[in-house]
């Protein structure tokens, strides 16, 4: 069993119980009460590159990272950085996170903030709805043709914006297919784990300009981002190296800093 699957596998079993707990509609309610979702294209598609910034406790390739206590106020350091957006990992088997942890963050940025989770159903889309994400991560590899487009026109019509996540040039195909308005490259092989910053760079060229393009992991620092920006990115998406370093609202700044360069800026305004 690939590690996709058993991830999947664990986020099946953690989400029965919440179904069991909270029904659909006590979630719509919910949703119903949060406050509008934000538009992520436009954030996403802003002046040079943009950066999502992660919070991440751990992770299946490294084990624990950081124990993020305050995960509103890490979010709150990458918003005073310039983070265009805040990614919230809520797997909890894996990743260690949590839907109050995307509800702490709701609550203390201004910026729109995603929902990073093995997404398999339109329930998952409501709690993030609910919990207040405006972005929510749908995985073509996790997902049938058939559902994909149906959670994207799901997370759609509720207000979402999915960041439609490939690995190969065939899975771009299927996002496309599917219109997905925001594509993530992730360089992390799922089956394999490694990195390989060479994958956006071979796929990239397949996703059509008008949908945003979204360089996820490996972004060690502004070198790789300025690599991923001459590749065509619109935005990339960093957890590591931000958790683990010392200063995260510095290193966020950063990276902001290099992707507004006047020099990757060119072709972009
Ligand atoms: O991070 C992992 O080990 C991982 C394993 C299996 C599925 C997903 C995984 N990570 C999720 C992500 O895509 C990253 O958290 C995100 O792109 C940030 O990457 P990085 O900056 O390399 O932490």
């Amino acid at each position: 069993m690939s590690v996709l699957d058993e991830i999947i596998d664990g986020v099946r079993a953690d989400l029965a119980e919440r179904q069991a707990r909270v029904t659909l509609d006590d979630l719509k309610r919910r949703a119903a009460r949060a406050r509008d979702a934000k538009d992520g294209v436009a954030a996403l598609r802003g002046e040079g590159v943009t950066v999502i910034c992660e919070v991440k406790r751990s992770s299946p390739s490294k084990g624990a990272l950081a124990a993020i206590a305050d995960p509103a106020g890490l979010a709150a350091d990458y918003e005073a950085g310039g983070a265009a957006a805040i990614s919230v990992l809520t797997e909890q088997r894996r990743f260690g996170g949590s839907l109050a942890d995307l509800e702490a963050v709701r609550a203390r940025v201004d910026v729109p903030v995603l929902r990073k989770d093995f997404i398999v159903t339109a329930y998952q889309l409501w709690e993030a709805r609910a919990y207040g994400a405006d972005l929510a991560l749908l995985i073509v590899s996790a997902l049938d043709q058939p559902a994909l487009v149906s959670l994207i026109e799901r997370a759609e019509s509720i207000g979402l914006t999915p960041l439609v996540e490939v690995h190969d040039e065939e899975e771009v195909a299927r996002a496309v297919d599917a219109g997905a308005r925001v594509i993530g490259v992730n360089a992390r092989n799922l089956k394999t784990l490694e990195v390989d910053r060479g994958t956006f760079a071979r796929v990239a060229p397949r996703i059509p300009d008008r949908i945003v393009k979204v360089a996820e992991s490996g972004v060690r620092g502004p070198h790789d981002l300025i690599a991923y920006a001459h590749d065509g990115a619109d935005a990339v998406l960093v957890g590591e190296s931000l958790v683990t370093g010392k200063d995260p609202r510095t290193a966020v700044a950063d990276l902001v800093a290099a992707g507004a360069h006047p020099a990757l800026r060119n072709g972009r305004d």
